[in-house]
């Protein structure tokens, strides 16, 4: 058996905590063979839920959960920390846009990225999931000036799964059969999925779809799917969100398979004209514990407009947060 790594998950009493902790409890997300330690991070205020939360993590009696603990101060709870999910945020409510939420969250992502800096192991992965996740995984790196900035990604890859999800369905093919997926960008309405490299079974997936599909349903069902859950079920997506960030985990920790790719929002090194810094989705493989955005990929003049309006928007988002006085 390997040691115990330590998991710190953000939020831990909130609804994707709910359905995230048992996954990771269950080894789904570091593989089958790797104990984990749980750190719940909370507010004072719902600590008593994330106890009730550890009461049944306990019930679970799950083989690899070697312990949980609770804590309101992120201090200690990122302590030793090598895997942090920071889920701790508001979800946005029906008419909001994932930028409303920057004054109501970005405040948490400064102090939670200084706990990191002095307090995580050397080998931290950090996740944010609480949006705006883009910009709050900048304010996050920017305040952990010790810790690679590439170690501080972004949750693209729920938009991934539902790309994955709806080419699937048009081309009556399971998701397994898609490989090269991508989704450009920040996770707001304006994101680029993009199936210009997908295959399904081999085949360009651009001969089996047409232009009118991608561009009037495909495009825009993904990029607003959030809004449309919010409609459907009077709350944001909560377990689909959980399971695309042990996805986007297992593929850091434990590799993407030969020949495939996942979208991972990491800081640009000005990839495909992205400015430098911006955490921004881009499609990459996954080995050794580490992510590689795939280079050289020529794109249509369509996809390069794209990139530049999305990539606009998302420094608007930082420079907002300037303006807030968050960074
Ligand atoms: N990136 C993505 O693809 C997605 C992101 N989200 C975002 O994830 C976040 C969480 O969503 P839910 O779990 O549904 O919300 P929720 O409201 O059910 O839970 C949030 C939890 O975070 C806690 N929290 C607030 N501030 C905190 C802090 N400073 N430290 C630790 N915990 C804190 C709250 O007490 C609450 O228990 C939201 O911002 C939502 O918009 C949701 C779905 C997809
Ligand atoms: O839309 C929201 O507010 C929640 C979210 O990020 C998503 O479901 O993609």
């Amino acid at each position: 058996m390997k040691k115990p790594v330590t998991v710190t998950v953000t939020g831990a009493a909130g609804n994707i905590g709910y359905a995230l902790l048992f996954r990771i409890a269950s080894g789904s997300m570091l593989g089958e063979d790797q104990p984990v330690k749980l750190n719940l991070l909370e507010i004072p205020q719902a600590v008593k839920a994330a106890e009730g939360t550890a009461m049944e993590l306990n019930d679970a009696a799950f083989p690899l959960l070697a312990g949980v603990d609770i804590y309101d101060d992120a201090t200690k709870a990122f302590a030793g920390c090598n895997y942090g999910l920071l889920v701790g945020a508001r979800p946005r409510t029906k008419g909001m846009e994932r930028a409303d939420l920057l004054a109501a969250n970005g405040g948490i992502f400064g102090p939670q990225g200084k706990a990191i800096n002095d307090n995580a192991a050397d080998d931290i992965k950090v996740l944010v999931v609480g949006n705006p996740a883009n910009t709050n995984a900048f304010i996050a790196a920017a305040s952990a000036p010790d810790v690679p900035a590439e170690r501080f990604t972004a949750m693209m890859r729920l938009d991934h799964n539902r790309a994955l999800s709806q080419l699937a369905q048009k081309t009556d093919s399971q998701v397994t059969d898609i490989e090269k997926m991508i989704v450009w960008g920040n996770h707001s309405a304006d994101q680029y999925p993009d199936v210009s490299f997908a295959t399904v079974n081999g085949k360009p997936a651009v001969d089996l779809v047409d232009e009118a599909w991608l561009d009037d349903y495909f495009v825009p069902t993904v990029a607003k799917r959030g809004a449309a859950i919010i409609e459907a079920r009077g709350a944001s997506s909560a377990a689909s969100a959980a399971s695309a960030a042990v996805d986007h985990m297992r593929s850091w920790a434990l590799g993407t398979p030969e020949g495939d790719w996942t979208t991972i929002a990491g800081p640009s090194h000005g990839e495909y004209g992205v400015p430098e810094g911006l955490v921004y989705g881009m499609p990459c493989t996954c080995a050794n514990g580490e992510y590689t955005v795939v280079e050289g990929l020529e794109l249509s003049d369509k996809t390069q407009a794209q990139i530049a309006k999305n990539a606009q928007a998302a420094q608007a988002e930082i420079d907002e947060v300037k303006k807030l006085g968050l960074l």
